[in-house]
């Protein structure tokens, strides 16, 4: 393959354009990003008796185990608690253990922060805590004493001995048999952390942030996804139910099937997308819910004349998000839980993926939002995205639009183009979801024997990496793109091909990840445009040329999405008129 790179930029390449979408999906925050070790902490979101209430809680050595709302919880935000009977006829240790996201983690040198509520009518003895391989064999272990017939919290520390050689370790709790033989101990809002991504408080595990961070991704689109939206309107992603203290955090289903405690909450998220030096795109929530995947026509709608309630609670997030802290309730609500300085938004996505109820997204979902924002707050340039269909005609016209692709990497190669020759008439889209999910051209979403790809692929990257090109060469329409869903626990998730896969203690990077990775550090601030001068076939080949004015440097990234054993050779070959020493792209590197 024989190039011309014209030495003359044509268009500048927004700095929003690579990033991720986050939603807790296949346990992406919680027992993923989201640090906290203990799985089911607070009993939240389970129903008392029945079995998923105890999901991750086991006994140990006898102990009756029970989850109950009789008895009042920990906080009105959490009912629910943990009822640990001891029999009468008991020796030795005698209590619970947590077995984590399906395992914990026990480093040596750690140190790891944790607490738990406890109560009892009659038992004031001590209470041990420790971690334990699944054998017994105990890592680091703590005594507390002090229980009372009223509601404590215990905070302790340790340090692990030496390292687990596995993950298969437990969050041991105990009290003595003997002095505590026939009694009731109640337990609840159980945390156990590990040291945390930049030392934060209630953060992120280490080194899934690293991964994330080390592609250097400059927007991430939160809470969803289908995330957002919740199986019915009240079990939607409420944003001021995951601030402040977790004990104030009721926590919800999550719409992926698995309790969310919302420990990663809105100012962590925000907190994080500071950390990454990203722009958060805030999806808000807009007026339907995934009430069944089976019938997406059948997703319940806010009628219009009901919508202004949620309306508000948008504008009220808004305003924590970007109030003044002397002067806004929203500000002075987030100056309370410690950040005064309002943080940065820009970008405000109405909904998500709306496509099933388009008609009443263009009927008055999207205008009902988009002029309450813009009308409360007149001063900030919201650049308002649009979830719908393109071909939705909508009142106020969007400007940007987010549209997900999920396909087969003949899509994305033949797809590569569709950018080049598309108006350029103001309209700005933003690909919030895409990777190749399978092999099959006609069913995308489809199971594994249909062609649904377990992991991402090395084909599949590679048609990734060639649509990718075509959205960086026409980067002046398309102004953000984010691979979705980003993580994935080995154990238990619900979609995939997800970018990383990872256990209690190990990750593992994909092809798709590094396509993202080179793409988004190797960013130039201006596309070069391209003439092949070869004659030879260069259809499995994708590329794109780019120039960094600040490091005056030329980027080509080439995708061969051909099965031979295909060899490019590549020539970058400057016309010589252009090549005097004074021009920028004179110093190729
Ligand atoms: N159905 C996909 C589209 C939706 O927005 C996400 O929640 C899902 C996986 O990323």
């Amino acid at each position: 393959l024989i190039l011309n790179i014209s030495a003359t930029a044509t268009h500048t390449i927004p700095s929003t354009l690579y990033g991720y979408m986050w939603e807790d999906i296949n346990h992406s925050g919680d027992g993923g990003l989201y640090a906290e070790l203990l799985q089911n902490r607070a009993f939240q979101a389970v129903i008392p008796g029945t079995q998923n209430a105890l999901t991750a809680w086991q006994p140990f050595n006898g102990a009756r185990l029970s989850v109950t709302s009789k008895t009042s919880g920990v906080s009105p935000s959490l009912p629910n608690s943990l009822q640990v009977q001891i029999p009468q006829v008991v020796s030795g240790p005698i209590g619970f253990e947590n077995t984590g996201y399906w395992g914990i983690k026990v480093q040596s040198g750690w140190t790891y922060q944790g607490s738990f509520y406890a109560k009892s009518a009659t038992f004031t003895g001590a209470v041990t805590v420790s971690l334990k391989s699944a054998q017994g064999t105990a890592f680091a272990t703590k005594a507390l004493t002090g229980i009372t017939t009223s509601w404590k919290k215990f905070t302790f520390e340790f340090q692990p001995s030496v390292s687990a050689d596995n993950d298969e370790n437990v969050f041991n709790v105990v009290v003595d048999g003997k002095a505590a033989a026939g009694q009731n101990i109640f337990f609840g809002m159980f945390s156990l952390f590990p040291p945390t991504f930049r030392g934060r408080e209630n953060g992120m595990r280490i080194d899934l942030a690293e991964t994330l961070a080390a592609t250097q991704p400059s927007i991430w689109r939160f809470p969803g996804g289908n995330n957002l939206e919740g199986t019915s309107f009240d079990t939607r992603w409420k944003w001021n139910a995951t601030l402040g203290p977790l004990e104030d955090r009721p926590g919800r289903v999550g719409d992926w099937g698995y309790p969310n405690t919302d420990g990663l909450g809105l100012m962590e998220y925000l907190n994080w997308v500071e950390d990454l030096g990203a722009e958060p795109i805030l999806g808000v929530w807009a007026g339907i819910s995934t009430a069944n995947y089976s019938d997406l026509t059948t997703w319940p709608v806010v009628p219009e004349a009901e919508l202004q309630p949620y309306i508000d609670d948008v504008l009220n997030e808004i305003e924590f998000i970007v109030g003044d802290s002397q002067t806004t309730d929203g500000g002075k609500l987030r100056a309370s839980l410690g950040r005064t300085e309002p943080y940065s938004l820009k970008f405000i996505e109405i909904g998500n993926e709306d496509t099933f109820q388009a008609d009443s997204y263009a009927a008055y979902r999207w205008n009902a939002f988009v002029s309450a924002i813009g009308d409360r707050y007149p001063d900030f340039d919201f650049e308002f995205i649009a979830t719908t269909l393109p071909s939705t005609a909508l009142t106020p016209a969007y400007q940007r639009i987010d549209f997900h692709m999920y396909n087969s990497p003949d899509w994305f190669t033949s797809n590569a183009f569709m950018f080049d020759d598309y108006p350029r008439n103001g309209t700005k889209w933003f690909i919030g979801e895409y990777a190749v999910t399978s092999t099959n051209d006609t069913n995308a979403l489809g199971d594994i024997p249909s062609g649904r790809l377990a992991y991402p692929t090395l084909q599949g990257a590679a048609a990734e990496a060639a649509f990718m090109t075509g959205m960086e060469r026409n980067s002046d329409v398309v102004f953000a793109s984010a691979y979705a869903p980003s993580f994935q626990h080995i154990k238990n998730y619900q979609w995939t091909p997800d970018i990383v896969t990872y256990d209690a203690s190990r990750l593992v990077k994909s092809t798709s990840y590094y396509v993202q990775q080179m793409f988004s550090l190797n960013r130039g601030t201006h596309v070069l445009s391209t003439t092949p001068v070869s004659s030879n076939d260069t259809t499995p080949l994708f590329w794109v040329a780019s120039y960094n004015n600040e490091t005056d440097v030329v980027f080509l990234k080439v995708s061969n999405t051909g099965t031979q054993d295909l060899v490019a050779n590549i020539f970058l070959v400057f016309p010589s008129s252009d090549l005097d020493l004074q021009h920028p792209l004179a110093h190729l590197h």
